[in-house]
């Protein structure tokens, strides 16, 4: 099967489990791939045959600049549903890091698979 894939989408928004947390933005960063056949939109050459790289960009953003969570784990699991819940997607594979978290080191973040029922 074919892969769709977001490298290194990067969103602000107010994201932590401590206090000062809660009164900043901080920046996360999303690598997203997405199991999807791309057969038909490479025999007829239109977007509509495919998954729109732009569009799931654009709402993953949009949930994450708009969510208001405490852990990773939460946000991430969200942002794999609704791929797979708006987008049709079978199986997406989604990397988050919060690079600003650990000062000692140069990413922290959570790795994950998740496949439709
Ligand atoms: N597994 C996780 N560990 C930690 C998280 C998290 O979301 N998942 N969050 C924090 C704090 O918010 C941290 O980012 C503050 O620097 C600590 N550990």
């Amino acid at each position: 099967m074919d892969t769709v894939f977001i490298q290194g989408l990067s969103v602000d928004t107010v994201i932590g489990v401590y206090d000062w947390e809660k009164k900043i933005q901080q920046t996360l960063l999303f690598d997203i791939e997405m199991t999807f056949d791309i057969a038909a939109a490479a025999a007829t050459d239109d977007l509509a045959d495919t998954l729109d790289y732009e569009a799931v960009s654009n709402r993953v953003m949009a949930h994450v600049k708009a969510a208001r969570v405490e852990l990773l784990e939460t946000l991430v699991e969200q942002v794999a549903q609704l791929i797979i819940g708006e987008f049709n997607v079978a199986k997406v594979a989604i990397t988050l890091h919060k690079p600003g978290a650990v000062k000692a080191a140069k990413s922290v973040g959570l790795r994950i698979v998740r496949t439709a029922e």
